[in-house]
């Protein structure tokens, strides 16, 4: 387990990284902005306002991923706890997302800085239109110094279509905006090896993989706890990050201002993974599958082993069967032998095709068959990486 004492070059370069970037997410949870009780607490937000608009006023761009409409909804309605049912939840939202929103303008206007309110769903990124047209929106909003404030639409978001958690969404949208870093404040400094309130908890400084994790206790969520993933979600939320490219800073958002100066905060992960491009990203992690092809071994070689420049494009030979209703350019699941997903990538060819095409060598096939059933620059590997589970430590 890497301490605070073990400072590394790479950790040092992730926290340099974190200090420079000219384009940076900065995420917040509700319990640093919010209580059951009091709703929204202003002088919270305000103080976060403060730490963000002097890292903007110092050029570099933030996108404000904020959660809290749920709970900033609570006092309003007269709700004591925070609901179960997602009706309720959805209520509460609309109302508090409108006093986020307000504390949001009013503390950037102190500033002189605009905000823009970026409400989404998984529906906005699962396609490739809406995903483009989110990527448009925020490079304009950017483009006109305009601080987007983001959170996940909760008063359309069902359960099928939810992000689930903002850490998650957080880390979707670094991507989706190109940003070089990535910042979760929360109401705990960093994470800990042991639930932090439990006696000898310690900070850990650095984190060069989840492998790192194996040994920490991440403590769930208790029943009145106004947060929604704790730290499991923004475990998970960094390995996502950090395993495409971008470095992750867990810090406390009592510590923001430090947090968003020298870095010298918190928990930094370190890249495990190269920078995959928001089109690479989008196809991994973010694209909905319309179906599957199965593939033989030599396929999944050539498709998904070795260096990203030696793979190559799915030709029909290597396919032994398909199914789901998809068309030429959906994304589809590339399977091996043994049923698991290798890769994902955008098909040529529509399902009703795939029989004409199946196992056969591209020069038996028909002339307006013989292309690549899924490009090299259309498809990404899909590795297993071990994250740590929350169940197993609870
Ligand atoms: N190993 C751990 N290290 C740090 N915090 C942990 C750990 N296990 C559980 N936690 C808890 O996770 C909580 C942060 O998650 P959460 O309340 O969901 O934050 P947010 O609202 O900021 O998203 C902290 O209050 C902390 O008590
Ligand atoms: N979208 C929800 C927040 C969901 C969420 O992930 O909350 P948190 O764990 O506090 O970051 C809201 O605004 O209440």
């Amino acid at each position: 387990m890497p301490g605070a004492s073990e400072a590394t070059g790479a950790s040092t370069g992730s926290r340099a990284t974190v200090q420079g970037a000219r384009r940076l997410v900065v995420k917040i949870g509700s319990s640093s902005l919010t209580s059951v009780s009091g709703g929204l607490e202003v002088s919270r937000l305000d103080a976060l306002v403060d730490a963000v608009a002097g890292r903007v006023a110092s050029g570099t761009q933030v996108i404000l991923v904020s959660s809290g409409a749920i709970a900033a909804g609570l006092a309003p309605l007269g709700l004591t706890r925070r609901p179960r049912d997602l009706a309720t939840q959805q209520a509460a939202a609309s109302v508090g997302q409108l006093h986020l929103t307000r504390a949001y303008a009013d503390a950037f206007a102190r500033h002189d800085r605009v905000v823009g309110q970026v409400l989404l769903t998984s529906h906005d990124v699962v396609r490739r239109a809406p995903y483009r047209n989110a990527q448009r929106t925020f490079e304009r909003l950017l483009g006109l110094g305009v601080v987007p404030v983001v959170n996940e639409n909760d008063t359309v978001a069902t359960d099928e279509i939810r992000f689930g958690d903002n850490d998650r969404l957080a880390a979707l949208v670094a991507h989706i905006v190109g940003a070089e870093a990535l910042v979760l404040l929360s109401d705990v400094d960093g994470v800990y090896d042991d639930d932090p309130r439990a006696p000898g908890a310690a900070m850990i400084d650095e984190v060069h993989g989840m492998a790192d994790l194996a040994s920490v206790r991440v403590a769930k969520p208790g029943a009145s706890s106004i947060g929604t993933g704790g730290m499991a979600s923004k475990l998970a939320a960094a390995d996502l990050a950090s395993g495409a490219g971008v470095p992750v800073l867990v810090a406390g958002a009592a510590d923001a201002a430090r947090a968003l100066t020298s870095g010298e905060v918190g928990t930094v992960f370190a890249p495990t993974g190269p920078r995959l491009s928001a089109r690479r990203f989008w196809l991994r992690h973010m694209a909905g599958s319309h179906g599957r092809l199965h593939l033989d071994d030599g396929a999944v070689r050539a498709v998904a082993s070795g260096p990203a420049a030696r793979r190559r494009s799915l030709l029909a030979a290597g396919i032994t069967g398909s199914d789901g209703d998809f068309e030429a350019g959906d994304v589809v699941e590339l399977v091996g032998p043994h049923g698991d997903t290798v890769a994902r990538g955008v098909v040529a060819f529509d399902a009703e095709e795939m029989p004409e095409l199946v196992g056969r060598k591209t020069r038996d096939l028909a002339p307006e068959f013989r292309r690549e059933v899924v490009h090299a620059d259309d498809l990404v590997p899909v590795g297993r990486r071990p994250a740590p589970d929350p169940a197993a430590h609870a």
